[in-house]
């Protein structure tokens, strides 16, 4: 028997739209998965799908070998959390995380609220009310709540997306240590390739509706299946051996391999190869510089700060080995 979720040649479709198509994926107990794709590539379609929100056109979704399919939405016992955490405006925080613990008596639910307050960070703030939240700590407590009733599975649908970029790191660093600490087995969709590695174990890649690939993270980055994923992992430019050698590579590729550029793989090198840059970009954390390599295709190279320069000397240290 096959144990955890198993999504099993599943197609979703509306109206003529193929939303999911023939998606196939295992999500071992205790591991997170996270389905990464750009916008419309069928993600949160493929979760609500999981938690019984979206009927399937075909294909089936089990739990430990049972087929979900006669099981209602809320006899799933999966937890959920959105992008907007959907809290119960009316009730305080304590009352919002106890909400799924209905069964158990009045002082278990206490000390399991304070439990999970703690997990999530936020002990004392039992007495809030939802509005007197930031985004951040509304999330922790939804976060919170999806965890309480120790469902067999959280799914979770863009829940870092409505907070700002230096939030949504530090956030993302403290979802992925609370899934591990409680052993808890997760589903996570993101358009961010750096919280799709930082949360999870393996990611699933997804295009058009389609499953690309599902790797870890390492594994995803160093050794994507096509150039298709190749490029969506941000891998631009791809070079033959001989190329990649010219940019003081050291590596070697088999017959029919290319090596693909990306952001980290050109690194600045006073005694490297010359090139020109052809424009500079200031990010969150240091300046991209777009630079045109020798076959004419362009890369981009980190540097700490601004260049007053037209050219920049850089060294090839790396890449992703793809399929020509
Ligand atoms: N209720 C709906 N009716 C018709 N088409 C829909 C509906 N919901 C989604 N779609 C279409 O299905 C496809 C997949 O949408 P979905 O929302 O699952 O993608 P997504 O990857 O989650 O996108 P995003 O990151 O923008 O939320 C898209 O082409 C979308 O336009």
């Amino acid at each position: 028997m096959v144990t955890g979720l198993e999504v099993r040649g599943v197609t979703v479709r509306y109206g003529d739209t193929v939303a999911v198509d023939d998606v196939s994926l295992h999500v071992e107990p205790g591991t997170v998965v996270a389905l990464l794709g750009a916008s419309g590539s069928g993600k949160s379609t493929l979760l609500r799908a999981v938690a019984g929100l979206q009927p399937l056109t075909s294909g089936a979704i089990a739990w430990d070998g049972e087929d979900l399919a006669p099981v209602k939405v809320h006899k799933r016992n999966f937890g959920l959390v959105f992008q907007d955490g959907q809290l119960f405006p009316t009730m305080d925080v304590a009352r919002n995380i106890a909400y799924g613990l209905g069964k158990l008596p009045k002082d278990q639910q206490r000390a399991r609220v304070a439990e999970m307050l703690e997990l999530v960070g936020l002990a004392g703030y039992g007495d809030r009310k939802p509005t007197e939240l930031s985004g951040g700590q509304a999330q922790r407590v939804a976060l919170a709540r999806s965890l309480a009733p120790s469902p067999r599975a959280i799914l979770l649908d863009e829940p870092l997306s409505a907070l700002d970029t230096g939030l949504r790191r530090r956030l993302a660093d403290d979802l992925a240590r609370i899934l591990r600490e409680t052993g808890t087995t997760a589903v996570h969709v993101t358009h961010d390739h750096q919280e799709a590695y930082t949360v999870a174990d393996r990611v699933a890649v997804l295009h058009e509706g389609r499953l690309l690939q599902v790797d870890a993270p390492e594994a995803l980055r160093e050794r994507p299946h096509n150039r298709q994923v190749a490029a969506f992992l941000g891998y631009r430019a791809f070079v033959v051996e001989a190329e990649a050698h010219r940019l003081g590579w050291t590596g070697r590729l088999a017959t029919g391999e290319v090596l693909g550029i990306g952001p980290a793989s050109l690194q600045l090198d006073p005694a490297g190869v010359e090139l020109p840059i052809l424009d500079q970009t200031l990010t969150l954390d240091d300046v991209e510089l777009k630079v045109a390599l020798p076959d004419g295709q362009t890369a981009t190279v980190a540097s700490p700060s601004k260049l007053d320069a037209t050219s920049v000397r850089v060294t090839l240290m790396g890449g992703a080995v793809v399929p020509a």
